[in-house]
């Protein structure tokens, strides 16, 4: 049975050895194991510490994380109740069934509409699904977000972003091609000075140091390589990519962080997290990445 449903997630098994697992709560990936081109035994590609909860009483320090409909602590009066990264990382999602089930590629859909809890934070109509498809080398994940209000309840404003924990040795990973692209730092002490646009002058991006940086008008399509492995992630319609590695400097103050976690993964978090999405009635956005296992 390449979909397993069990009670509080689903595991996706592609026929030449790859798998996923999702759990309900918050939609998150925890993991996704695949063999490389040169590699036929599967390998875990993603980092969940060990300390992560993953009953549901806490959003998943570890694997994908889905944040909707803000990206850090709130900045649009629609978002002002929410938690940091919005909601969808902590809500519980629902089955929305096998969409396709061959060698080609194992998927499924979840879908999230207002819960109660949602509505007592947040007013906007809107539905979500999130369509998770394991192929031999590849792991996509599709985000579709509609709008269903009515004329009178106006635009959908949103950010979204897939929040990777991407496994793979800190001191030695590196990201491309970021060279020229514009970022801000939010590892700046001041307001001021986290909203000054930098430019990027390494033609390879590194994590040896504390890095939260937030690149605007990303390429859409990064390499992440390593002494272990040769990651691609291609996106679209997210302009923006977010690399974080907090080192031992704020590793060790995130309380579900195992002790020396953050030397073991590299956050790349392709987003549209620089302004909003507005989506008008009726109208869906899709964002969407495709992880391949290049080594
Ligand atoms: O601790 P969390 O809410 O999961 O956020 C973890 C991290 O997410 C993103 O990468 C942000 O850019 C970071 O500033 C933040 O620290």
């Amino acid at each position: 049975m390449p979909v397993v449903e069990k009670q509080d997630r689903i595991i996706l098994q592609h026929p030449n050895g790859a798998s996923a697992e999702i759990l309900y709560y918050g939609a998150t990936v925890i993991s996704w194991k695949v063999p490389s081109p040169t590699n036929a035994e599967p390998s875990e590609r993603l980092f969940v510490s060990s300390k992560a909860a993953l009953d549901g009483s806490k959003p998943v320090r570890g694997g994908i994380p889905v944040v909707f409909p803000c990206f850090g602590a709130p900045t649009h009066p629609d978002h002002a109740k929410l938690p940091q990264h919005g909601f969808a990382r902590s809500e519980i999602w629902k089955f929305g069934g096998i969409v396709m089930d061959n060698e080609a590629g194992v998927s499924v859909r979840l879908t999230l509409e207002p819960t109660a809890s949602i509505k007592e934070k947040y007013e906007r109509p809107f539905e979500l699904a999130y369509v998770v498809t394991v192929a031999e080398h590849q792991l996509s994940t599709n985000l579709h977000v509609k709008n269903t209000g009515l004329s009178t309840t106006g635009h959908l404003e949103f950010q979204a972003l897939f929040h990777n924990y991407i496994r793979a040795p800190a001191d030695e990973v590196v990201i491309t091609p970021l060279h020229g692209v514009t970022y801000y730092d939010k590892t700046e002490p001041t307001e001021e000075l986290k909203a000054q646009a930098k430019t990027e002058t390494r033609p390879a991006v590194d994590v040896q140091n504390f890095t939260d940086f937030v690149y605007e008008n990303a390429p859409g399509k990064y390499v992440v390589t390593s002494p272990t492995g040769k990651l691609e992630i291609k996106t679209k319609n997210f302009p923006n990519v977010v690399v974080w590695n907090p080192q031992a400097e704020a590793g060790s103050k995130i309380g579900d962080m195992e002790t020396g976690g953050w030397e073991k993964y590299v956050c790349v978090e392709p987003g549209y997290v620089r302004g909003f999405v507005s989506l008008d009635v009726g109208q869906t956005w899709t964002g969407q990445q495709v992880l391949t296992v290049l080594e």
